[in-house]
Formats: C-alpha cells, structure tokens, sequence
C-alpha cells in the first residue's frame, strides 16, 4: 500500500509575469513531519497552497491521495474587529462538529479556558492554538501549518512544537509546516525542504545544515542552530528523509546522489 500523501511534479507558478515557483518536486508521505523553509517571498505559502488545491499550477501535477482529510492552519485570519464572534462559535463552523468535540479539541491543545472569550480579544498564542484544535477537528491525516508559532513568546513556541510532535504521535498524521524558527523547529521535523522559488536542498537537518545551498541562504549561524538538535527515532530514514521500512534505499525525485 502506497504511503504517499501529495504529491507534485515539475510544479511551475507565476504571478503577473514573475515567476514564484519552478521545477517544484516533492512527495509527502504518511506520519512524516516535513517543514519548509526559506527567505521572505521565497515560495513556501504559494507551494501550500498549490498543495491543498487553492492555488493551480501554471504547468506541473499536484495528486493527493484520495478523500485526504486535511486540516490547514493558516498564517493569517482575518476576522474584522467588531464582528461578534467567541471561540466557540468560530469552532462550530467546522462542519458537524459538537460542543464536547470543541472542548475536547481545546483542551488537546491546552486553550479551553477561551472557550467564550471574543476571538479578537484572545492573544497571539491563544489564538495560534485555537486555529491548531480547527484544524485537529477536521480529524486530519494531513495537518498544515503556515508558521505555526508567530506571535507566541518562546516558551510557547517551544510548547507548540513539542504538542505538534504529540499530535502526530496521537492521530498518525504528517505535518507539513512553514517556519523561519530554524532553532527550535528543527527538534520537531523529520525533513526539511529549502525553497527559494525552486527546492534548493532536502533532507535530514543535519544533512541541510551542510548544504552550501543552505549555508548561501540562511549563513553559517543557521546552519548551526539546524545542526545542533538530533533528535531521537525509532527508525531510520532514507537519504531523502523517507521513513525506511526496509534495508533498501529507493531513489526519490529529490535524489542528487549516485
Ligand atoms: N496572489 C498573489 N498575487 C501576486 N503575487 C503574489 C500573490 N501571492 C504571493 N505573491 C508573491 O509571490 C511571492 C511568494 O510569496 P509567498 O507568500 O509564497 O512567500 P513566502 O515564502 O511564504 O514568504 P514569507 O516568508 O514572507 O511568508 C512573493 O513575491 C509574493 O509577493
């Protein structure tokens, strides 16, 4: 049985005239945490978006696997300011959801004392964590979160990413996230992907935290806070930071090797 999740070939998008997105490859596969990174305007919300369908190529082929449920935890929401609007109410928006469901989903991601609070009044943290139990009522295979932890002081972030791990670990899902917190996300991802309007370099972090691709981009001191955290598996990876389920090493499409 196949494990991947999406998929997208030869992607290739322009907006009016400029092009944002080439030779895009990249396959997701089941249970796998994959974060994208790379500078401002670099491409990494246009590819999540080509992802979960928002956005159409130019040229190239998106497949996700069929009836994918996806729960998609944007980097903006705007809600106007004196729209009257609680937590709650905002939740029940997902499609047949219930009260205790809400409340469950609140407390997984440790915000149930918002529950009636006006979604404009709540803080940056509270509400980053509000869009993650959206996202986890929609019972995803597939969480995606555009830069999950803006907004949220560095306990919190630190916090968040851990319960990110957790909730893979609970529903089985793949992650794929953007960030520009190299530092701490890094702990929390099996793959890397650094986009800079083409995938310049894919990997294990360790792996990426040596690719001169890497280092041109984000420099040295990045490539060491990439490097510093290993973090524990209880399995192995391939070369492409494919989760090996045998000895053999299959070739991917992000292969650069013999
Ligand atoms: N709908 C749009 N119309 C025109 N240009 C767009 C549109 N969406 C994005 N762009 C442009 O495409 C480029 C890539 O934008 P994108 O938001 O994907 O970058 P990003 O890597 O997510 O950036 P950041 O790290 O700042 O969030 C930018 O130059 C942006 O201005």
């Amino acid at each position: 049985m196949s494990t991947e999740l999406l998929r997208i070939e030869q992607g290739r998008l322009s907006f009016a005239g400029q092009l944002v997105l080439e030779d895009i490859d990249f396959t997701l596969h089941k249970g796998e945490i994959v974060t994208l990174v790379g500078p401002n305007g670099s491409g990494k919300t246009t590819l999540v978006r080509v992802l979960l369908g928002l956005l159409q190529l130019d040229t190239g082929t998106v497949w996700r696997a069929p009836k994918l449920r996806i729960g998609y935890m944007p980097q903006k929401l705007a809600v106007h300011e004196t729209m009257p609007l609680s937590v709650w109410r905002f939740l029940r928006l997902v499609p047949g959801v219930s009260l205790v469901q809400i409340e469950a989903a609140l407390t997984e991601v440790g915000a149930l004392k918002v529950l009636n609070s006006p979604l404009q009044r709540i803080s940056g943290g509270e509400l980053q964590r509000v869009l993650l139990a959206r996202a986890l009522l929609r019972k995803p295979q597939l969480l995606v979160l555009d830069e999950p932890v803006q907004g949220v002081d560095v306990n919190g972030q630190l916090e968040l990413y851990s319960l990110i791990g957790q909730l893979r670990e609970r529903y089985g899902c793949a992650v794929l996230m953007v960030s520009h917190d190299l530092h701490l996300v890094m702990r929390a991802t099996d793959r890397v992907l650094c986009l800079n309007r083409h995938v310049c370099c894919s990997g294990l972090p360790e792996q990426v935290s040596h690719d001169p691709a890497f280092i041109e981009l984000f420099g040295t001191q990045a490539a060491q806070d990439l490097a510093v955290y290993h973090h524990q598996h209880d399995h192995a990876h391939d070369l492409h930071g494919c989760v090996l389920t045998d000895e053999q090493h299959n070739h991917g499409p992000d292969c650069n090797h013999a």
